[in-house]
Formats: C-alpha cells, sequence, structure tokens
C-alpha cells in the first residue's frame, strides 16, 4: 500500500480558481489588491522564492510590487521603505522576505509592519489575536497545511498531532490553529529535548515534520496509515532533503511531499491574506 499524496500543487492550483473571482470583484469596485515583497540581498533561494510570489499574484489578479534591496543596505534605510509600504494605498499586504542579512535586526524590522498590513501572519500581533482566538491573518505554512488536511478529508476531530519542530513560522504556531475548537486535535510539540522522538510520532494520526532535519522521520516511526507531511527542507550535498524519509510513502496513509506539498500551499495562503485584507479594507 502506498499513501494517498497530499498534492499542494493542485490545490494551490484549486484555490488560485476561487481567488480570481474575489480578486476580480474587488477591482471593479476599485480595490485591487496589490501584494509587495521586500528581500533583500541576492541569495539565489530568496530570489526564486520572491519571483514565484509574483508569478502567483500576475496568475490570480492581484497587482505586486518589488522592493529589492542591495545586501549591505542600512536599517534605517529599510525601515524607510516599511513606512513607506505602510502608508501606501496600493499595498494591501507586504511580506519581509527571510532571512535577513545578520547586519540587520530583524525583530524591530517585522514590528514596524503594519499589522493591517501583515500578509504573512508573523507580527507579534497578529500572533499574540492568534493566541486570544481574535481574527488576524494567519501565518501562511500553517495555515495552508491546515487547509490541505482539510480539502483531502484527513480527519482532526480528536486526531493525536506530532509537530516535529519549534520554530517561529511553523511548529510554534501549527499548535494554536490546530487546537482551535474547528480542529479539535490534541498536539504534542517535539524538538531537540524530546526524550523519545520516535514515541511520540508513532502514536500519531498526524505527524508535521518541520525540524529541518534531513530523513529525521523514518518509516519504522509512522504508524500505519497516519497522515505525514514534510514540512523541512534541507541543501546537502546529494540536492534537496525533506525531513522526511522517502520510505515513508509506504507506511502512511497520506503524505505531504516535498516539493510539491507544503510549499505551493504557503504560496496560495499568503496570496489568502490579501485578498482577505483587501476584503475587509472594502468593509
Ligand atoms: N517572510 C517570509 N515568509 C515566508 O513565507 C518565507 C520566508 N519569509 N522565507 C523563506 C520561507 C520559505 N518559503 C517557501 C515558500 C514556498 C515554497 C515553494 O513553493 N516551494 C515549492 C518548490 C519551489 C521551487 O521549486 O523552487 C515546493 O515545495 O513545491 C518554498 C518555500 C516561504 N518562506
Ligand atoms: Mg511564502
Amino acid at each position: 500500500m502506498s499513501a494517498t499524496i497530499l498534492d499542494g500543487r493542485a490545490t494551490k492550483d484549486a484555490i488560485f480558481d476561487e481567488l480570481r473571482p474575489r480578486v476580480a470583484r474587488l477591482a471593479e469596485q476599485g480595490h485591487t489588491p496589490g501584494l509587495a515583497t521586500v528581500l533583500v540581498g541576492d541569495d539565489p533561494g530568496s530570489q526564486s522564492y520572491v519571483r514565484a510570489k509574483h508569478n502567483d499574484c500576475a496568475k490570480v489578479g492581484i497587482k505586486s510590487i518589488r522592493k529589492d534591496l542591495p545586501a549591505d543596505v542600512s536599517q534605517a534605510d529599510v525601515e524607510a521603505v516599511l513606512d513607506e509600504l505602510n502608508a501606501d494605498p496600493a499595498c494591501t499586504g507586504y511580506i519581509v522576505q527571510l532571512p535577513l542579512p545578520k547586519h540587520l535586526d530583524a525583530g524591530p524590522l517585522l514590528e514596524r509592519i503594519a499589522p493591517a498590513k501583515d500578509a504573512d501572519g508573523l507580527h507579534p500581533i497578529s500572533l499574540g489575536r492568534l493566541v486570544l482566538g481574535e481574527e488576524a491573518p494567519l501565518p501562511c505554512t500553517p495555515r495552508g497545511i491546515i487547509e490541505l488536511l482539510h480539502r483531502y478529508d484527513v480527519p482532526l476531530n480528536g486526531a493525536q498531532v506530532a509537530v516535529v519542530g519549534r520554530g517561529i513560522t511553523v511548529g510554534r504556531p501549527i499548535g494554536l490553529l490546530l487546537t482551535r475548537r474547528s480542529e479539535n486535535a490534541t498536539v504534542t510539540l517535539c524538538h531537540t529535548g524530546t526524550k523519545d522522538l520516535a514515541a511520540e510520532v508513532h502514536r500519531a494520526d498526524v505527524v508535521i515534520a518541520a525540524a529541518g532535519k534531513p530523513h529525521l522521520i523514518t518509516a519504522d516511526m509512522v504508524k500505519p496509515g497516519a497522515a505525514v507531511l514534510d514540512v523541512g527542507v534541507t541543501r546537502t550535498d546529494a540536492g534537496l532533503a525533506g525531513d522526511v524519509h522517502p520510505d515513508v510513502v509506504q507506511v502512511a496513509g497520506f503524505l505531504s511531499p516535498n516539493p510539491g506539498g507544503v510549499g505551493p500551499m504557503t504560496r496560495a495562503m499568503l496570496l489568502t491574506n490579501v485578498v482577505e485584507a483587501a476584503e475587509r479594507n472594502v468593509g
């Protein structure tokens, strides 16, 4: 038996089909949504992600604005660009592409994003609202994971979920989404201090592997029939490697591969956050 593949690319395309008429309606009302990206430096990986986001915008009719800054840009000059985007009515939402060069202090820059324009859902106010159960833009990767599970009817009500990794973009916030009444899962957050990772993973109905350690989750650790989502990705000498060993497809009931899973879903949720922000602005 081989797992049902949770196809992030096809699901992203379906979500784009749903966004397109919403964007057209906003445009008719004179409120075409606009997504801006702030990219510092010339890291090829970051450039390729940013390019993909602009291509996505063109596919659904969202206007996109690029702010590409040199690797040695000063903190004050980045701040000035953020202030400009905060004031620009054509910019509905924006992201600061991470990671930033070491000489920049990321925290104060991310806090300078106007919360109403936080397309990533990673502003402290957005994360605080998520904890409080108040409406706010949701972090794109966790939201994309849950959307993918819902669209493939993977049961979450009462499910035992093992999240592996405590990073700010995925591991830390996703438990907050999964334990809402609307999802109703039970979540264990595993990390490098977890005593028996294999045991935690083995009792899980859903495994979210976001540790950034190649092939950390092996087939013997997975309960037969479980849903496994490969979120982490590492550049190795042999190419890109996910957190999930390829043999897991023989044991899992559902598998979100990497690439082709959560990455495209992250981009679909980024555009969804921007469309929702534009709809809020129209009222
Ligand atoms: N402020 C900020 N927000 C982010 O959301 C953010 C970020 N910074 N920095 C980097 C990470 C990484 N990330 C990805 C998004 C999509 C794919 C994606 O679509 N990947 C495709 C493959 C793309 C390709 O082939 O190049 C896939 O998995 O199939 C990957 C990675 C967003 N991030
Ligand atoms: Mg993204």
